[in-house]
């Protein structure tokens, strides 16, 4: 890979991304306090895992992406110290849990009956330590990294980067999850039947 500009994605993927192993059934996030962290369990494998470049979405130091994936929300447990946890925005779709000590993101839920994505809840992986979380699939949100602060001259060689990585950039999601969304508004409207 040759990355001559260096661009730091996310440190997950900055050496390759790694695949899953399909039979792994969940661990442990832990936030990165550096005593008595808050730690949650994750019970099953996660899906639709991404890189994501909004502005909404927990990104480490250094990181122009985060790395996030969906999950149950019944795969979902705190396991300590749940009594730090915020919610960062009440009033965004997909409300976000975070560490009040170190300001990581533990998981994200959607409480909107109606959204699309209802039942699923938002997980950076990379808080725990197992190995065999599904793997990155596609860059979601890509242009919104400018409303990060990236100069947009960096774009091309961000998106060049990405399909390096295998990871084809999109500025909202990828079409299949576009592609559910919109079915989910069909079959509300009546355009489809429920
Ligand atoms: N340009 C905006 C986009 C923010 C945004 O819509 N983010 C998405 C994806 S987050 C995980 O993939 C989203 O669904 N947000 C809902 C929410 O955050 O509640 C920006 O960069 O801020
Ligand atoms: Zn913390
Ligand atoms: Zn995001």
């Amino acid at each position: 890979m040759t990355n001559p500009e260096g661009i730091r994605i996310h440190p997950a993927v900055d050496h390759g991304v790694k695949p899953g192993t399909p039979s792994f059934s969940g661990g442990v996030l832990c936030c990165h306090c550096a005593a008595d962290p808050v730690k949650v369990r994750i019970g099953a494998q996660t899906s639709h895992n991404h890189v994501c470049g909004c502005s909404k979405c927990w990104k480490p130091d250094g990181a122009i992406f985060s790395h996030v994936a969906v999950v149950s929300r019944n795969a979902v447990e705190i396991l300590q110290n749940g009594d730090r946890l915020e919610i960062v925005d009440g009033n965004a779709a997909i409300q976000r849990y975070r560490c009040c000590g170190c300001g990581v993101h533990m998981f994200g839920r959607i409480e909107n009956k109606d959204h699309p994505f209802y039942g699923l809840d938002f997980v950076h992986t990379e808080l725990s330590d197992a190995e065999g979380w599904s793997a990155p699939e596609f860059a979601a949100y890509v242009s919104s990294v400018i409303e990060c602060g990236v100069d947009p001259s960096r774009m091309d060689g961000i998106r060049s980067r990405l399909r390096e990585l295998g990871l084809e950039p999109y500025d909202v999601l990828s079409p299949a999850l576009m592609d559910a969304i919109a079915t989910h508004a069909a079959k509300r409207s009546g355009a489809l039947p429920a």
